[in-house]
């Protein structure tokens, strides 16, 4: 008789300073988080994008000890995870599937198949669904399930966000209070919640119901708080030049500087593990800005990590979703089916949004062909004498 496998899904990170630009050019590979119109672009966008941030990137990491500390994290909840169902009479195995860095999904999904297990539950380490992380995440999988005939038989339930768990909840306003309590007026102190950002796009276009989740996310933890304190929300980590979900992390924290606020604790939302977004770009790019602004007593919250309430509301979360109908692969990631992306197909003259699609798309197309040219030193651009 086989046992229980629970596979943590993460977006993992560079280990060491050399990683960085190939785990740059995984991410951005992937369609889920740069959404172009035609496959073939893809590759070599990435590879672009990936090459001119790997310095800015890599300087990132040698402020935080020159890695990142996700796969030791992540490990580390999965082996408190193990004991405490363990100890709640559920023996179960733990798998780790990162999306963009070792030990890749891939890695665990080759394991588990060779492992004698009953019931696989597959829980994201992100408490809200992004079609940009837990979004990703299921749609590999659902490939490597398509592909490979020995995961058929195998039986799995996945949970696809769980920012509503109580026990989650009480771990997020725990960590707050700590920091809180650091304070001489503890409710003067303004509680600034930070959600990693995705495109505007992702939820206007493609339905993302990120920002909803993020939103009810904080209205819970504001309530499970029980405390008087002002709080705002922002979205930080822009990358590129698109809208993003605004306001702005930066813009948020100029501006309740600006009001007079002198004592804030920054809440990381959207992570459960410290990373590169919580050690390097709150605790020192935002802490900056915040000081700048005025604000004198810059605090953040840790990452729930391995705190016990947060490991039992996982343990939780598992036991649950056993108890509960399956939920298949194809469930979770249908919904983004139903949306598209660029929202006309059919040309259509003037202003339009079918125009300005095919604008883009035509912009794109030129852009491709002009770093193809600068890269092989041939073209159009090289036929005519523009380019040397
Ligand atoms: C809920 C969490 C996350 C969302 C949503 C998300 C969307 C998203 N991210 C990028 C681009 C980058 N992300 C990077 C690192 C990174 N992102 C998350 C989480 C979310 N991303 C984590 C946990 C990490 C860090 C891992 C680590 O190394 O510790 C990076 C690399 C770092 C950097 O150069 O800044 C990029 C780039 C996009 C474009 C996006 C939505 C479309
Ligand atoms: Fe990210
Ligand atoms: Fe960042």
């Amino acid at each position: 008789m086989g046992r229980v496998g629970v596979l943590l899904l993460n977006l993992g990170g560079p280990d060491k300073l050399e990683d960085v630009g190939p785990f740059l050019y995984n991410l951005f590979s992937d369609p889920e988080i740069i959404r172009l119109p035609f496959r073939w672009m893809q590759k070599p966008l990435a590879w672009f994008i990936a090459t001119r941030r790997e310095k800015t990137s890599q300087e990132n990491y040698k402020q935080i000890g020159g890695g990142s500390p996700l796969r030791r994290i992540t490990e580390e909840q999965g082996e408190a995870l193990k004991a405490q169902l363990d100890a709640m009479g559920k023996a179960a195995n733990i798998y780790m599937g990162m999306r963009y860095w070792h030990p890749y999904t891939e890695e665990a999904i080759a394991q588990l198949a060779q492992d004698n297990i009953e019931k696989l539950v597959i829980l994201p380490l992100y408490p809200q669904f992004s079609i940009s992380t837990s979004g990703s995440s299921f749609r590999l999988l659902e490939k490597l399930w398509q592909e490979n005939p020995k995961l058929q038989p195998l039986e799995y339930t996945v949970i696809p966000s769980w920012y509503k768990q109580p026990g989650y909840l009480q771990a997020m306003a725990e960590l707050i209070i700590e920091q809180l309590n650091q304070f001489p007026n503890p409710d003067q102190a303004h509680i600034f919640f930070s959600a990693h950002g995705v495109p505007k796009s992702y939820v206007i276009e493609a339905g993302d119901p990120y920002q909803q989740e993020i939103e009810e996310c904080t209205q819970l933890i504001m309530q499970t708080l029980n405390r008087p304190n002002a709080h705002t929300l922002a979205y930080q980590s822009r990358v590129g030049p698109v809208e993003w979900l605004q306001p702005y992390t930066e813009d948020a924290l100029k501006e309740l500087g600006e009001k007079g606020v002198k004592d804030l604790v920054v809440v990381p939302i959207s992570f459960v593990s410290e990373h590169i977004e919580t050690l390097q770009e709150i605790d020192i790019e935002y802490r900056e800005i915040a000081e700048e602004a005025g604000i004198e007593n810059f605090r953040r919250a840790a990452a729930p990590n391995t705190h016990p309430v947060f490991i039992k509301a996982l343990a939780d979360l598992v036991i649950e979703s056993l108890e509960k109908p399956d939920l298949k692969l194809s469930q979770v990631t249908q919904m983004k089916k139903k949306v598209k992306m660029y929202p006309q197909e059919r040309w259509e003259w003037g202003m339009t949004t079918s125009a300005e699609v095919w604008n883009g798309r035509i912009a794109m197309l030129g852009f491709i062909a002009l770093i193809i040219e600068i890269i092989t030193g041939r073209g159009l651009l090289h036929a005519i004498g523009l380019l040397q």
